[in-house]
């Protein structure tokens, strides 16, 4: 009988380190004879974590939308042509990092009535050091999405653990062993995990209870009753209403709707400003730049965003540096590497975050580019 191509979903928020597992695993498998697939799923119009995975990895882009509302309609659709047109051993499916991961399990297992696939596992990467913040507030709809990605996990990668202490460490594996006392945790810096557990989890025979699915619908009474509680606070598109929650398909189109209402061109305000994004509580600003700007200056606008905006990632092109440069900040530490791109590619930064004006950042863009425009003449 023909082997259902095996299934990952790797979920987590913003900026935990999912690309950073992935790289890891497609090399595993590349190492190993095996050929792996990727489906990724960004918010904004650009998939800079796209340009990590090299180009004899095949690659689906859901870009513009989260494929847990907006676009969830095509990713059967998708997943099928991936396994049709290059017959992976198995595939990766990156959720946005606002992603519930109870609606991507939803997705991935009604593709499965499309293709042969087989969902084997859902890991979740946790970035420990924003854990730890979040936890220690104990509000806020980012908590309980961090929350429900952690009930939802499989496997739980325990992140960016050189960030914190060994006691605030064996903290957070308390609050995550409450949350989800079954999946393995591991503790990790960049992902640095045992990846042969992929071959495990590969071989695992499904329907053998390892999903989650099982041990939400059992959680306990007052879990389930904070979950219930937690569902009916949140919007219509129900993003943060994981468990206790699982749709019936036909109820997407509702959903659909809600959450498009979200999602806004919003070339009005700012010719650069190509897509606004809000997907519920989070918002993207996609900023493409018209030419190179100065490093310094850059790495200062950078080193003063506001604390609503945790993710930043782009491409960049500076006046006093030959080569471009990927660019990536997340939750305060900043880091660029030189790159050399085999086409042209558009200057462009990517911000994520929570209700911050995206036309001040915008203004204070373009003053950048104005004055790298004024040093040129
Ligand atoms: N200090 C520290 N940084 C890390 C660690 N793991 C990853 N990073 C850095 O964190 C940033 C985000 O990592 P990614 O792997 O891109 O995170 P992601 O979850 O794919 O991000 P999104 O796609 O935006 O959701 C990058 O700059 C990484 O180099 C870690 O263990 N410690």
């Amino acid at each position: 009988m023909k082997q259902a191509v095996p299934v990952h979903i790797l979920s987590g928020f913003l900026g935990s380190g999912k690309t950073t597992l992935l790289t890891q695993a497609l090399d595993y498998y590349k190492e190993s004879g095996r050929k792996p697939a990727v489906l990724m799923n960004e918010l904004g119009d650009v998939n800079l974590d796209g340009m990590l995975v090299e180009d004899d990895v095949p690659m689906t882009e859901m870009l513009s939308g989260c494929i847990c509302c907006t676009i969830r309609g095509d990713l059967g659709l998708e997943l099928r042509e991936l396994v049709l047109e290059h017959k992976p051993d198995v595939i990766f499916v990156e959720c946005t990092g606002a992603a519930n991961p109870m609606e991507m399990l939803d997705g991935v297992t009604d593709a499965s009535l499309l293709t042969e696939l087989e969902l084997k596992s859902v890991i979740t990467v946790v970035d420990a050091a924003q854990l730890l913040e979040r936890h220690n507030k104990g509000v806020g709809k980012t908590y309980r999405l961090m929350q429900e990605q952690i009930r939802c996990a499989t496997l739980l990668i325990l992140n960016k653990s050189d960030l914190v202490s060994a006691v605030e460490l064996a903290e957070l594996q308390r609050v995550i062993r409450e949350w989800n006392p079954v999946a393995p945790v591991t503790a990790t810096v960049r992902c640095q995990m045992d990846i042969t557990e992929f071959d495990r989890l590969d071989d695992a025979a499904g329907g053998d209870g390892r999903l989650p699915i099982r041990h939400i619908a059992e959680g306990s009474e007052s879990d389930n009753q904070e979950r219930s509680r937690q569902a009916s606070e949140h919007d219509d598109c129900g993003h943060h209403a994981c468990s206790g929650h699982h749709h019936e398909h036909h109820d997407h189109h509702v959903h659909d709707d809600h959450c498009s209402h979200d999602v806004h061109e919003a070339r009005s305000d700012n010719d650069n400003a190509v897509l606004h994004h809000s997907h519920d509580h989070v918002m993207v600003y996609t900023h493409y730049f018209h030419g190179p700007v100065d490093s310094e200056q850059f790495e200062t606008l950078i080193g003063k965003l506001p604390a609503n905006v945790y993710r930043a990632k782009g491409i960049l092109r500076f006046t006093d540096t030959a080569s471009p440069f990927m660019f990536q900040y997340a939750y305060r530490e900043m880091d660029f590497v030189k790159i050399a791109p085999k086409d042209e590619l558009p200057i462009v930064a990517v911000f994520i975050g929570e209700h911050f004006s995206r036309q001040r950042l915008a203004a204070e863009l373009e003053a950048l580019e104005r004055a790298a425009a004024v040093q040129k003449d």
